[in-house]
């Protein structure tokens, strides 16, 4: 299997600050979506800042397309596209006079795609930038990041804040984008909905680690979360859970294989679990 992106032991502290990126390690493969999840201040932000070199990394390693990236490298820099939650273009220009700075820049851009994927948005190319909406920045960012043709994309909250219709439309742009099997994104999202609709892996992070990263499929069909009483809680095998959280009259265990389980427990109902309940008992239960 080849990588878009692998990051090793990736370790970041900031002066005056508590928090620390810990030894995080996770890939991404050609051609897929990486779902990036974790609470507020987790470390997904930091991560991808020191995945761009935007911030410096204390130590460990990280690889675009299987070589680490320097200050100078544009080339590699080129082969990526940006989106933060903060779109920040400057707001007295239009979508036009943007892409001809754009232009400027990167070596690839392609304007007939730009003015394509504009009109797609339904974006007018002559309005000032001053005069979109939060959802109309998103749009533009995504289609400036799209237009320099990139092999993989960074998406930070990029959905966030976007009406339904539009985060649909949006979604729907980047499984376009991985139609390309070199192409592939990371996204972090706290609307973990729309990472069920089309990551292919998710990686989880609380307090600047990595808990687990997985297969989307497998967490949503074969991970569980058994609903036990008291007495079915006693009987289970402590190496059958990866976390649980006691509630008023049952405890949730998470398990790695819901059908296994059933058949070793026979009577515990286990269900189907989403992306944020999974998550919450991986960051609230007990291990
Ligand atoms: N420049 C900085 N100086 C000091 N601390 C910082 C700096 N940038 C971020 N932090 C701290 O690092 C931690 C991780 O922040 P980060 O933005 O990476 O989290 P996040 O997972 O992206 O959160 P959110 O979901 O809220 O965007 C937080 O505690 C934050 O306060």
């Amino acid at each position: 299997m080849t990588y878009s992106l692998e990051i090793d032991h990736l370790t970041k502290t900031y002066p005056n600050s508590n928090f620390r990126l810990d030894n995080v390690s996770f890939s991404i493969p050609r051609g897929t979506i990486m779902g990036f999840v974790g609470e507020n201040g987790a470390g997904k932000t930091t991560t991808m800042n020191a995945v761009l070199n935007t911030i410096k990394k204390d130590s460990g390693t990280v690889k675009l397309f299987g070589r680490e990236m320097d200050d100078k490298d544009t080339d590699i820099r080129e082969q990526i596209g940006v989106v933060f939650d903060a779109a920040n273009f400057p707001e007295v220009l239009t979508p036009l006079k943007l892409s001809k700075v754009m232009a400027s820049i990167y070596k690839k851009w392609d304007q007939p795609f730009f003015v394509e994927t504009v009109e797609r948005f339904k974006l007018d190319m002559g309005k000032k930038i001053k005069q979109y909406s939060r959802g109309m920045k998103m749009k533009l960012a995504l289609a400036v990041a799209l237009s320099h043709r990139p092999q993989l994309l960074i998406l930070d909250e990029a959905t966030s804040g976007l009406d339904p219709i539009v985060r649909d439309e949006i979604l729907g742009v980047f499984l376009e984008f991985v139609e390309d099997e070199n192409h592939s994104i990371l996204m972090s999202s706290h609307i973990t909905s729309d990472l069920e609709k089309i990551a292919d892996y998710i990686t989880f992070i609380h307090q600047g680690k990595i808990l687990l990263t997985e297969k989307k499929d497998a967490l949503i069909y074969d991970y569980g979360i058994a609903r036990c009483k008291a007495e079915q809680f006693q009987i289970i095998d402590r190496e059958d859970m990866l976390a649980y959280k006691k509630r008023d009259y049952q405890i949730d265990v998470l398990v790695e294989d819901r059908k296994a389980f059933e058949r070793k427990y026979g009577g515990v109902v286990v269900d189907m679990g989403s992306i944020d309940e999974i998550m919450l008992l991986l960051i609230k239960g007990e291990q």
